[in-house]
């Protein structure tokens, strides 16, 4: 592990971390936000999954969630969006390869020997942040768009993991919408049955874990109809009872000028279940 940016913020401390990932078989930075209180005691940890393009730096540069991790004293955990470097394989456009892992572990040729991102957040890294960093075991986890898909698929296929899962603008139903079905067929197969386990709605109906969910939706993202859809989920909860708190925000869009209204909400959302004595 190599700190390779380090920034007083809010009383601790923003870096951003490079190792070696042996899951993903290259190179990867991850952000690191260690709040102040992680100086004298071991803090809970928040993941944080970006979206489509995205590397650590969006949210760690956009999303003024250090002002709420100080205040709440928790460490937040945001990775890149993809494995990196020369031998990766890419393809043209922005939603599929680099910067469009959609957190999962791909089967097919020529990307499964690389994209392997729900491995890499849900264990590896948990591994490496409780060797390197003053954690407890005590974890939440959200994310944006296709990393609010990640958050959800990540909390829903392993329970007792996390504590609570949030989203922002999710993708709900990858296997529905034109974001999803591009890259469920590259990375998973022509074979649609093998694309339920990676997909939140389909997971919901056989979930053993009634976890915490927490949901915002900007009402005037460009995205809201056609990819992200959260009405599904909304519906897959209702038919088997699991929580879910989905909130439409009306004016707001896809960007990061929503999520950073909202973020100060989902942590308070997490603290709740995060600082609950077990
Ligand atoms: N580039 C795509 C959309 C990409 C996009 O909106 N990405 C979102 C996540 S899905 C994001 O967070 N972009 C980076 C940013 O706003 O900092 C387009 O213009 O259609």
């Amino acid at each position: 592990m190599q700190r390779i940016e380090h920034h007083a913020s809010h009383g601790g401390w923003q870096d951003v971390w490079r190792h070696e990932s042996t899951v993903l078989g290259c190179t990867m930075n991850v952000g690191v936000y260690l709040p102040p209180q992680s100086a004298n005691r071991p803090c809970p940890v928040l993941y944080w999954l970006s979206g489509l393009t995205c590397t650590e730096q969006n949210f760690i540069t956009k999303a003024n969630a250090q002002r709420y991790a100080a205040e709440h004293g928790v460490i937040v955990i945001a990775p890149d969006t993809s494995p990196r470097g020369d031998q990766v394989p890419d393809a043209e456009g922005y939603d599929l390869g680099k910067g469009a892992g959609f957190y999962l572990d791909a089967t097919q040729a020529p990307w499964s020997a690389h994209y392997r991102m729900h491995d890499y957040v849900v264990n590896e890294l948990p591994a490496l942040v409780a060797a390197h960093f003053p954690a407890t075991d005590a974890r939440a986890i959200s994310g944006h768009s296709m990393g609010g898909h990640g958050a959800l698929v990540a909390a829903l296929r392993n329970p007792g993991r996390y504590r609570s899962v949030s989203a922002f603008s999710p993708i709900v139903a990858p296997s529905q919408v034109p974001w999803g079905r591009k890259a469920f067929a590259a990375y998973l197969g022509d074979d649609e049955s093998q694309w339920n386990a990676w997909d939140a709605c389909e997971l919901v109906a056989t979930a053993r874990e009634r976890l915490p969910l927490r949901i915002d939706q900007g009402g005037d993202d460009e995205f809201f109809d056609t990819q992200l859809q959260s009405g599904r989920l909304l519906a897959a909860c209702d038919a088997v009872d699991h929580p879910i708190d989905l909130r439409i925000r009306p004016g707001y869009d896809h960007s990061y000028y929503f999520i950073s209204s909202f973020i100060g909400e989902h942590f308070i959302f997490h603290m709740r279940q995060l600082n609950q004595a077990r």
